[in-house]
């Protein structure tokens, strides 16, 4: 089996969850009109996958005196300050330097989350998912002090804006004043054109690099080995917050003690459930229990991170993965019925059409 040597968080049973991120408003646009506004910001889509897979959370968020969601996790609200708002296009056609799928503009920006504003406490997982450039190196060096394993989304650390129309562009890793910390964080995701930024064999000497690949799944790497973990099937509707999500259920799944390759499965399903809905999911209740409860059965079958004691994470696909798929792929079939949908935050305004299709 190979193993890495990735400390468990402190040998204690119930893990708690640090997320550290702006909520933001999103407005999404396709021919010259806006057609939704949803809640968005990475903090909002893992909290709704955290609160949908029974984890519990700190949540360390910033918005503004405008900010028009309700949520269950309460923000820290600026009253100087608008909440961050982002404007995605999807028919703008790609740009070198911006994500494929739609060009993103960060139209208003609320204050950076300071080291200051962080709890005084320590957490067994840190999670650093900023949208809008509000996470600090300051603020990642304090995580990465009072986290016992820091998950952090490249999205966080790599994006400029520009400085008249606020278009987001990517930066090299090594250029983005993060890289030192490198070496001190446990797990790094990028998707696919994110990763173009960074040269992933000298990171994953230092941290678990996890390279999404939208319907096609994601790509695990370490130091000794690299795996892809298939995904799931899904009709794609609005691919925001996809990577978001996955994060969510990868991080869910090793809370709940699963080895990293079914982790990742629980990442991708989450995935494939986000692109199937415009802006944050709604995710089916009896679909939530059947998940939990082939997780939970999974746990007992592997060997479960925080429960060995023997301060090891396996990275190789454990017996019963290929089955542990397919349970979990039979639970995406369960069907929806009126009544049976959990929201867990703030709903999705449509304002034209229901359904949107993605562009080329
Ligand atoms: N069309 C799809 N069908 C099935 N699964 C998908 C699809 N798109 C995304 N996923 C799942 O979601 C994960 C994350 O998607 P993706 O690689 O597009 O992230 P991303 O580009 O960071 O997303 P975003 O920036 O929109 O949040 C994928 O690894 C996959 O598991
Ligand atoms: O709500 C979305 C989502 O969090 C995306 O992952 C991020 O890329 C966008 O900037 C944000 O507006």
């Amino acid at each position: 089996m190979v193993t890495t040597t990735i400390p468990h968080p402190q040998n204690t049973p119930i893990q708690s969850v640090l997320i550290v991120g702006n909520y933001c408003h999103d407005v999404l646009l396709q021919g010259g009109a806006v057609f939704a506004e949803t809640l968005g910001g990475a903090a909002s889509f893992i909290s709704n996958v955290f609160t949908a897979l029974s984890v519990s959370f700190h949540l360390t968020s910033k918005v503004g005196f405008d900010f028009k969601y309700p949520v269950n996790h309460e923000p820290i609200v600026i009253p100087s300050s608008k909440t961050s708002v982002f404007h995605a296009y999807f028919d703008q056609g790609h740009t070198e330097n911006a994500h494929q799928d739609r060009v993103l503009k960060r139209v208003e920006v609320c204050d950076p989350i300071n080291p200051s504003d962080l709890p005084d406490k320590r957490f067994g997982f840190g999670m650093a998912v900023g949208v809008g450039g509000e996470i600090l190196p300051e603020t990642l060096e304090k995580m990465v002090e009072t986290c016992d394993a820091v998950f952090v989304d490249i999205q966080a650390l790599i994006r400029a804006f520009d400085k008249n129309d606020g278009t987001v562009k990517l930066v090299r890793l090594k250029e983005s004043g993060f890289y030192h910390l490198l070496p001190r964080v446990k797990f790094l995701k990028a998707s696919s054109e994110e990763a173009l930024f960074m040269d992933v064999e000298e990171v994953r000497q230092w941290c678990c690099v996890v390279v999404t690949h939208g319907k096609d799944g994601c790509e695990v790497y370490w130091k000794d080995g690299e795996m892809k973990i298939e995904p799931f099937g899904a009709n794609q509707v609005d691919p925001t917050g996809a990577g978001d999500s996955f994060l969510g259920g990868f991080v869910g799944g090793l809370v709940h003690g699963l080895v990293v390759p079914d982790a990742a499965l629980v990442g991708n399903l989450f995935g494939s459930l986000t692109v199937g809905q415009i802006g944050l999911p709604k995710f089916d209740l009896r679909l939530l229990q059947r998940i939990k409860d082939e997780v939970q059965r999974r746990k007992l079958h592997s060997t479960c991170w925080f429960e060995s004691g023997d301060d090891l994470i396996s990275f190789t696909k454990p017996a019963g993965h290929d089955e542990f798929r397919a349970s979990l792929a039979s639970s995406k079939l369960v069907s929806r019925s009126p009544g049976s949908v959990e929201q867990v935050t703030g709903q999705p305004k449509l304002l034209v059409g229901s359904v949107y299709d993605k562009p080329n």
